[in-house]
């Protein structure tokens, strides 16, 4: 069990929309990893150790004439903060056919039935990049396909893919407590075919797969799409999400430097999630 300490912003916002929105983006982009809506705005977390007085300095919308934001934080306790997600976490269904939701939540009677405690890891459908990466697994083939899936976070996109039928399936985090939250929810979810190892792109070295899904972020994206390609088995599918509409050109630059072929493209609040074919 890891003893990681958050930061929590609880954010007021008038009006809500479009506002929540963009400041969820915002604040993804500075580094805060979770967020839980509320009836007056948004509280989000960041680990302490990524924290700095100047983490807001970059967070255009607080400084818009548009909307009145409102903040204030303070340390969080781990136990606080399950008991928080525990509260929110609604389950969520992606078009119509799978769903992630807590051992508590009704069975929604979906094919994907996906069974999912994240306590502090990222993975619960609720963000945009694990919505879209949902999106692109359930309209893929992945019978028999060997699959990596990096950042494994909760695990929720690993188990995807067996239930649609990879094997032998990789589930890769270098964060100890999404390592051991893999673990948990792979067991959940009577996986037989994920292997989970804590570690980075290091972990990586002289394995082939057939299909790789990389829910990150564009800087580590950038750093180690290389050692992805190089693990990538000829006529092999690349699934990248993590990034912003912006960071389109850069992410498919590197990519195609590498040989890859841009494929398909989803968006959902400037998120997107791309497919490349090796
Ligand atoms: C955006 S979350 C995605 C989680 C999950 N795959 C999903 O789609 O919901 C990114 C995950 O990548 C992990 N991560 C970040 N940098 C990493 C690295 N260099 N190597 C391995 N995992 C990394 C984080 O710990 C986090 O769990």
């Amino acid at each position: 069990m890891s003893n990681i300490i958050y930061i929590g912003y609880e954010f007021t916002v008038t009006p809500l929309q479009p506002a929540v929105e963009i400041l969820i983006a915002e604040l993804g982009f500075a580094g805060f990893e979770s967020f839980v809506e509320t009836e007056t705005g948004v509280t989000a977390y960041i680990q302490k150790e990524e924290w700095n007085a100047e983490i807001l300095n970059d967070v255009q919308i607080l400084n818009s004439d548009e909307f009145k934001i409102d903040y204030t934080f303070n340390e969080i306790e781990q136990t606080n903060w399950n008991e928080e997600w525990e509260k929110n976490f609604n389950p969520i269904v992606v078009d119509d056919v799978c769903s992630v939701r807590a051992p508590f939540h009704e069975n929604p009677n979906t094919k994907y039935d996906i069974i999912i405690e994240p306590k502090m890891s990222f993975g619960t459908g609720h963000h945009e990049t694990t919505h879209m990466m949902i999106q692109h697994i359930l309209k893929n083939d992945f019978t028999n396909k060997s699959v990596l899936d990096m950042g494994c976070g909760t695990g929720v996109l690993a188990i995807l893919t067996e239930m649609k039928g990879a094997k032998p399936i990789d589930a890769v985090d270098y964060d100890n407590w999404c390592y051991v939250n893999s673990l948990e929810n792979v067991e959940r979810n009577n996986c037989e075919h994920i292997t989970v190892i804590e570690g980075d792109a290091s972990v990586l070295e002289g394995k082939k797969y057939d299909v790789i899904i990389a829910n990150i972020n564009r800087n580590i994206l950038l750093q180690d799409m290389a050692t992805y390609v190089s693990c990538l088995n000829e006529n092999g599918t690349l699934f990248l999400s993590g990034f912003y509409n912006d960071d389109i050109p850069v992410i498919q630059e590197a990519c195609e430097k590498l040989l890859l072929k841009f494929v398909e493209k989803f968006e959902r609040n400037q998120w997107v999630a791309l497919k490349f074919l090796n």
